[in-house]
């Protein structure tokens, strides 16, 4: 029997519009496609052991007994739905396609081909070793090649792979990745400052850290004047720590 998610859930409406995404997905070059799998597709791990809501919300109460509380007390009897709904949330990016983020591009520029930058983008992910909060921010850019996409898309596509379990240096390859496979651009340059929960909340307690990391594609690899110009546009590119996390 399906529990209450399977019905309901985002999860569901995921799997029943599959065939209608079938068609869009089709018409993806096969550059793109390779991107998506290289990047790790959401709907790749649409497996049927996915556990039920019910399987999930028992673990919960198993690791409110780990930490030596008791789970049937008033304040705690709701946590474990809670939880579970949070981590729909938190993980949302594995129900999201990213290439598919950037599937609508504008060719109406009038022969715009300067950098387009999108800085301070913020971002929660999550560490997948403690599980943990990243907290941060993602500064993205492109060298346009003829089109142009609608800067939205571009932090939706940061949500895409922050909302996983994450190391950071995946996350940034990732972005900058599907960004250069799907529209092509003549290059494309992402750096993330972030803040590891992991360092500061447990283990070494190093607060005030940030991880700087950036993937550089094209013209921003290539070409210094480019790379300089993108780091004068985002203030340096990390010089400065996040203030939260
Ligand atoms: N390179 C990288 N390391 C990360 C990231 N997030 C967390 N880590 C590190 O992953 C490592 C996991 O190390 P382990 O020794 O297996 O785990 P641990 O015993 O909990 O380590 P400590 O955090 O040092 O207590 C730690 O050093 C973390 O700081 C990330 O995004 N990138
Ligand atoms: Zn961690």
């Amino acid at each position: 029997m399906l529990d209450e998610h399977d019905r309901d859930g985002a999860w569901a409406q995921n799997r029943s519009t599959g065939a209608e995404r079938a068609k869009p997905r089709a018409r993806k070059t096969s550059k793109a496609v390779k991107a998506e799998a290289s990047t790790g597709s959401a709907r790749s791990r649409d497996a049927a052991d996915r556990p039920t809501r019910k399987e999930a919300e028992a673990a919960v109460r198993t690791l409110l007994r780990w930490a030596g509380d008791d789970p049937a007390r008033e304040g705690l009897r709701d946590t474990p739905a809670r939880v579970v709904r949070a981590y729909e949330e938190f993980f949302a990016g594995y129900r999201t396609d990213p290439a598919e983020l950037l599937a609508r591009t504008f060719e109406e520029v009038e022969g715009y081909d300067e950098m387009i930058v999108l800085r301070d983008i913020r971002f929660e992910s999550y560490c997948e070793h403690h599980m943990v909060p990243i907290i941060g921010r993602a500064h993205v850019a492109y060298l346009p090649r003829h089109r142009v996409v609608g800067i939205s898309k571009l932090a939706r596509l940061v949500d895409a792979y922050a909302k996983r379990l994450q190391i950071q240096e995946k996350m940034t390859v990732q972005i900058a990745d599907t960004l250069q496979a799907v529209l092509q651009p003549k290059g494309v340059a992402v750096v993330i400052e972030a803040a590891h929960q992991c360092m500061t909340t447990r283990g070494v307690h190093k607060p005030g850290v940030a991880m700087v990391t950036s993937r550089m594609l094209g013209a921003f690899r290539d070409d210094a004047t480019t790379r300089r110009e993108f780091f004068a546009l985002v203030g340096g590119g990390g010089a400065q720590a996040p203030t939260h996390g």
